[in-house]
């Protein structure tokens, strides 16, 4: 996929993974659309990145995925201020058990909200130019995190959503491909007090369990693998990004 000159709107996009899938972009002359909750940060990283890769090519939506009209407003800022809109990356997320509905309504709702918005403003049977849409997972999907059931459950979730919604059924009606990149565990600030994240103190055992055999990849490894997964993702594919390894596609 030629990036250049394409749109591409990431939430989550302040920090860690987001930020990272937003820098690899601008290298590859894409625009992007940061859209995050922490407007403090959103800004300043939009100066940084653009007075790298240029102002004009950067611009920061302030918005929470939970709020469905701030969202909608994001999509519509990008594209008065871009004039098209190529790429959605849902990647907005938290790990939390103890606050499991707030991590539901980002984790799961927000990309359902992101996916609904995608087709709304890419869909060809909506007046769109088609697209793609990457929504960010976990390797919890596939090897649950024992320590974090709640967690756990929405990457299922979302890597279900993009297994249906990729079905060449929507690309047919819609001219919008899905794909979902999960990456394993990865060096961002997300971590910040496990204790306070786990549903039960008694918990902590399960994580260290869960994390023992896990190698930290860097977040900048993630955005390196996004733009090989835009170019040769089929539709509906499942991607793993682990241990600072390729991209290996999950088959089941
Ligand atoms: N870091 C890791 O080891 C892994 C992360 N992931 C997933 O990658 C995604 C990104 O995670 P990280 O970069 O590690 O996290 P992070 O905490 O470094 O960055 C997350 C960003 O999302 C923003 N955000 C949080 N709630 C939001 C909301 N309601 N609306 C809009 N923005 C919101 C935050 O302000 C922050 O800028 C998440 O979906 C996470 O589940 C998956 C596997 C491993
Ligand atoms: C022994 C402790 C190692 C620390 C493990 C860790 O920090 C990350 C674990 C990730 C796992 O490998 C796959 C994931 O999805 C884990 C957590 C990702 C959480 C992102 C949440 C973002 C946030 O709350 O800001």
């Amino acid at each position: 996929m030629d990036l250049k000159g394409k749109v591409a709107l990431i939430t989550g996009a302040a920090a860690g993974i987001g930020l990272a899938y937003s820098e690899e972009l601008l290298k590859h002359g894409a625009k992007v659309s940061l859209c995050d909750i922490d407007s403090d940060i959103g800004e300043q990283i939009a100066d940084e990145l653009g007075a790298k890769y240029g102002r004009k090519n950067v611009l920061f939506c302030q918005c929470d995925v939970t709020d469905y009209p701030q969202y909608e407003e994001a999509f519509e800022m990008t594209i008065k201020v871009f004039n098209r809109l190529d790429i959605v990356i849902n990647n907005a997320g938290v790990m939390n058990d103890r606050f499991w509905e707030l991590e539901v309504d980002v984790n799961l709702n927000g990309v359902i909200r992101g996916t609904l918005l995608a087709y709304r403003f890419m869909g060809k049977d909506r007046g769109g130019q088609g697209g793609t849409i990457v929504n960010t997972a976990s390797t919890a999907f596939a090897r649950p995190q024992v320590s974090t059931p709640i967690y756990t459950a929405t990457n299922y979730a979302v890597v279900g959503l993009t297994r249906a919604y990729g079905d060449q059924y929507h690309v047919n009606l819609t001219g919008v491909r899905s794909l979902v990149l999960c990456p394993g565990l990865t060096d961002t600030g997300l971590v910040k007090e496990i204790r306070k994240q786990l549903m039960s103190s008694e918990y902590e055992a399960a994580w260290q369990r869960d994390n023992a055999n896990c190698k930290t990849q860097s977040s900048e490894h993630v955005g390196r693998a996004l733009i090989e997964i835009l170019t040769k993702g089929q539709s509906g594919s499942v991607w793993v990004v682990e241990n600072g390894q390729a991209p290996r596609e999950w088959r089941g």
